[in-house]
């Protein structure tokens, strides 16, 4: 089946800080396809590049050079209006729950807003938006209300329905669901499983956390210093890793016994740095 997002050979850099500093290389030839319905999980240490991709495929960061290709259409080309057309089909999912609602204003008018923009009558969004609630499982009457008077994974509910409101080809997930408690996070991840099978959307899924990754991706890609250094089926990438920063992660990844997890982890930063430190070398 053709991809519905292919990335070749992405660059990404930002300015140093202060004067006469070299920009800083933060993705440094990423290339990888998503199909439809697929989800591809990006994981890696915090500082990796992850978010970067997930941005500079939202057009949200200036790309240096490389190819992005939605839909069958070079993203990075496009006129701007065509660029905003397509992006409807491209949506995103924040990390944090707190800041990325507008606390002002009602969560009916918050997923009304891009049914409205869409020409949707004002009726038409309404029960759209009863539907959306549906799906993800609020109730009718979280429509009238504030996004304070909801906990963070209720929040996070929230901004599924945003991103599904007018159903999209391809929602970049961004650490979706770090800002919550474990048992909210399985509660949301399944969402996001049945949701996806439900309506075949795709999912570019980022993540530090290889068990979250694992348990809602097809495919994995490893990314360490900007660079993907593993890709393949989830279950190949986790259970059978071939590069040996896949093969730290893992190790570094949370145990029971907290004596042991400090020595996994200082083993892992000896290794290859803290959090952080890829942009720096
Ligand atoms: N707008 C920017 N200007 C300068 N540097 C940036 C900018 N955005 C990201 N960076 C740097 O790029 C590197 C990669 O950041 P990115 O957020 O993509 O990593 P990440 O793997 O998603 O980590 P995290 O999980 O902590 O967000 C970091 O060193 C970060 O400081």
């Amino acid at each position: 089946m053709n991809a519905l997002l292919t990335v070749e050979d992405l660059r990404v850099s930002f300015p140093g800080r202060g004067w006469g500093v070299r920009r800083v290389e933060v993705l440094r030839g990423v290339s990888l396809n998503i199909r439809p319905g697929e989800t591809l999980g990006l994981v890696g240490e915090s500082g990796s590049g992850k978010t970067t991709i997930g941005r500079a495929i939202l057009g949200l960061v200036p790309v240096q050079s490389g190819a992005i290709t939605f839909a069958g259409e070079r993203l990075d080309r496009v006129k701007p209006r065509r660029r905003r057309e397509l992006g409807r089909d491209l949506q995103v999912i924040f990390q944090d729950p707190y800041t990325s609602l507008n606390p002002s204003r009602t969560i009916g008018d918050t997923l009304s807003e891009p049914l409205l923009g869409q020409g949707h009558t004002a009726r038409e969004a309404r029960q759209r938006v009863g539907r959306l609630l549906d799906r993800v499982k609020l109730p009718a009457d979280a429509a009238k209300r504030l996004p304070r008077e909801f906990s963070g994974g209720q929040r996070q509910r929230v901004a599924i329905a945003r991103a599904l409101a007018i159903d999209p080809k391809l929602i970049v997930c961004d650490e979706p669901v770090s800002a919550l408690d474990l048992t909210t996070q399985k509660t949301v991840l399944d969402l996001l499983l049945e949701i996806q099978e439900q309506t075949g959307v795709a999912y570019l899924f980022v993540s530090h956390d290889l068990a979250v990754v694992r348990f809602v991706s097809h495919r994995v890609a490893v990314v360490h210093r900007g660079e993907i250094v593993e890709s393949g089926a989830a279950a190949d990438v986790t259970g059978a890793p071939r590069h040996p920063y896949t093969r730290a992660l893992l190790l570094a990844a949370p145990v029971a016994d907290v004596a042991e997890q400090r020595a996994r982890r200082q083993a892992f930063e000896l290794e290859y740095g803290g959090a952080n430190s890829s942009a720096e070398r």
